[in-house]
């Protein structure tokens, strides 16, 4: 995939959602909310009006704009107050974002004044380069040129110009904003950066030291995005929901408002921070939105509704999903990027305190220049069929709390998410990991796959991280994943003394040779798990080393996924190297 398809592929992801969340929030408050139904009728009225003056102070000739055109047209936006308080705000945005389009409706005389209008929409709204970006996707070409010039013109804004050309412009804001990401990424504190590294025809992007560290030294600290217990310990109780923290259950704060999906806290802080991420929105009956906005109450059948939606999903993490935690991470993302988006629109939009638990949480997730988003459209991701029924099973929970936000999870768009959970999340493990955690039928291909060094079975839960999502994998590797904490916090510790520019790999399986197992088997367990769970035929040094040795070569290289099933056959039936 080329960069710019890339950075084109983040812009929609990113416009996408933030279009979705808008559109769920103007909808809601508009069934809900009757102040807000009211406001909009004077809005609408406010909005005749502005188009009237629009029309009227149109030039006769005003088909075509030319640049001293433009230059007085902004002069004389730029002259106009904006409004001061959130409310009036948010009413003048909706008031010139409808003059916009249904001016942009009228034909080329009024692209001009359509354009003003949006361009006075971006001078209110807390995201003008993602309202750029819903701007490229929604109004007419023409009238979008208009609002680029015009922020073009205004050297005092900072918009950037996201339209498609500009990504190849090398000056161009936007670009930078994309490209500059693995400047800015990860924060320089982490002592590490994302570099792209090629072996033959194959590049990787690898997770690079930009300082000398020593064996056993804490290379970084790093809280997940999105973290789940194997579902045996959900059900047990005996795991905090949130931090995955081992708990006393009689010191445990239980989640009464979820009957569905039984949750358990080790302190109010979890509880609180797991509510504002995602439970409320996937497994309580809560208004979803934040107490500012006022509503109706819901009916009893839509909170049936809702009750019913959350039962069929958590009977269905507990049975058919049962010992793969990729659907519930995914319910988890979507539903935090939602309350991220939503958050983030209240509070810069009414002033309202953030819903959020305050943690530290480098991901910029809610608020600040990197999005959720942008940190996890650059993951890498495998191919993978959904689970029948997991998806619709999934919507009616967010449609149940939310009409309308349906719409985030399409079938693509699930797939491509369940595939980046499964590629990318860490089994988490404390204490030497666990004992007992019940088998499975599973084929070895189909079982949960988490990057852990002790392998699956002794793990307590899974988590997605963004930096360590860049790890890349060895059967020899410089640093290893240890969770000292107690917690999901991934602490990533060197194995040996390290110099600034050495790849930092850790073991994406079990790689230690079991008592009474060969030189050979070993090899072939290793491999043979990578290849089915990762999708590449292990290239590193001990692999190559204990090749030779061996007598036996290797299938290093094969990166195409139906060339990798055959050599994979080949190999398990004895008759070829992988
Ligand atoms: C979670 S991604 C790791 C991120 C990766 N470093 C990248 O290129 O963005 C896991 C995938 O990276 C690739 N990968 C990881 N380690 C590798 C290695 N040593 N050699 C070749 N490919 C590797 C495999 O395709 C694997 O499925």
């Amino acid at each position: 995939m080329s960069s710019r398809t890339t950075s084109v592929l983040t812009f929609a992801g990113i416009a996408a959602l933030s279009v979705v969340a808008y559109a769920v929030y103007f909808d809601y408050k508009r069934r809900n909310d009757v102040d807000f139904r009211k406001k909009l009728k004077k809005d609408k009225k406010r909005v005749d009006k502005s188009i009237a003056s629009s029309k009227a102070s149109l030039p006769p000739d005003s088909g075509v704009v030319g640049t001293e055109e433009l230059r007085e047209a902004l002069e004389q936006v730029k002259a106009e107050q904006v409004p001061v308080s959130p409310e009036q705000k948010e009413a003048y945005f909706m008031t010139q974002v409808s003059a916009g389009e249904q001016l942009a409706l009228q034909g080329p005389m009024f692209y001009l004044p359509a354009a003003l209008s949006f361009y006075r929409a971006l001078r209110v709204y807390p995201s003008p380069v993602e309202l750029m970006m819903i701007y490229q996707k929604t109004v007419p070409e023409p009238v979008f040129k208009l609002v680029i010039e015009l922020t073009n013109l205004d050297v005092s804004m900072s918009i950037p110009k996201p339209s498609m050309d500009d990504l190849d412009d090398e000056t161009s804001p936007v670009k930078d904003r994309v490209e500059g990401y693995y400047v800015k990424f990860p924060p320089k504190a982490f002592g590490v950066k994302v570099e792209t590294r090629k072996t033959g025809k194959i590049s990787k992007k690898a997770l690079v030291l930009t300082k000398d560290v020593k064996a056993g030294e804490v290379i970084y600290k790093e809280y997940p995005i999105v973290a789940a217990l194997d579902s045996d310990l959900q059900a047990a109780g005996t795991h905090c929901s949130y931090c995955l923290r081992s708990l006393e259950p009689s010191m445990s704060i239980k989640s009464p408002e979820s009957p569905a999906f039984e949750t358990v806290y080790c302190s109010a802080a979890c509880q609180s921070s797991a509510k504002s991420q995602h439970h409320s929105l996937l497994f309580t009956l809560e208004r979803p939105l934040p107490q500012e906005i006022p509503s109706e109450p819901i009916t009893s059948e839509k909170l049936d509704e809702r009750r019913k939606a959350q039962a069929q999903f958590a009977t269905y993490l507990k049975t058919e999903a049962n010992g793969h935690a990729a659907p519930l991470l995914v319910a988890r993302f979507i539903a935090r990027q939602v309350n991220s988006e939503l958050s983030k629109l209240i509070t810069q939009t009414a002033n309202a305190p953030s819903t959020t638990s305050g943690e530290t949480d480098y991901t910029d997730a809610d608020g600040g220049e990197y999005l959720l988003a942008d940190h996890f459209e650059r993951l890498r991701y495998v191919d993978m069929t959904p689970p029948k029924d997991s998806l619709k099973l999934l919507t009616a929970v967010l449609d149940s709390a939310m009409p309308g936000l349906d719409a985030l999870a399409t079938e693509e768009r699930y797939a491509t998410l369940l595939g980046k959970m499964a590629f990318n999340a860490y089994g988490v493990f404390y204490d030497g990991g666990r004992d007992g955690k019940p088998a499975t039928n599973d084929r070895p291909e189909d079982t949960e796959r988490t990057r852990t060094p002790l392998g699956t079975s002794s793990q307590i839960g899974s988590a997605v991280y963004t930096v360590s999502s860049y790890l890349a994998h060895s059967c020899q590797p410089t640093v290893r994943p240890s969770f000292d904490a107690g917690t999901s916090q991934l602490h990533l510790i060197a194995l040996r003394d390290l110099k600034a520019g050495e790849e930092l790999t850790v073991s994406y399986v079990d790689t230690t040779q079991h008592e009474g197992e060969s030189v050979v088997d070993c090899r072939r367990r290793r491999r043979m798990e990578l290849a089915r769970g990762w999708k590449f035929a292990c290239p590193c040094e001990r692999c190559e080393r204990e090749g030779k040795e061996l007598g036996v070569s290797s299938d290093e290289g094969v990166q195409d996924a139906s060339k990798l099933e055959k050599s994979l056959e080949r190999f398990e039936a004895n008759e070829g190297p992988l």
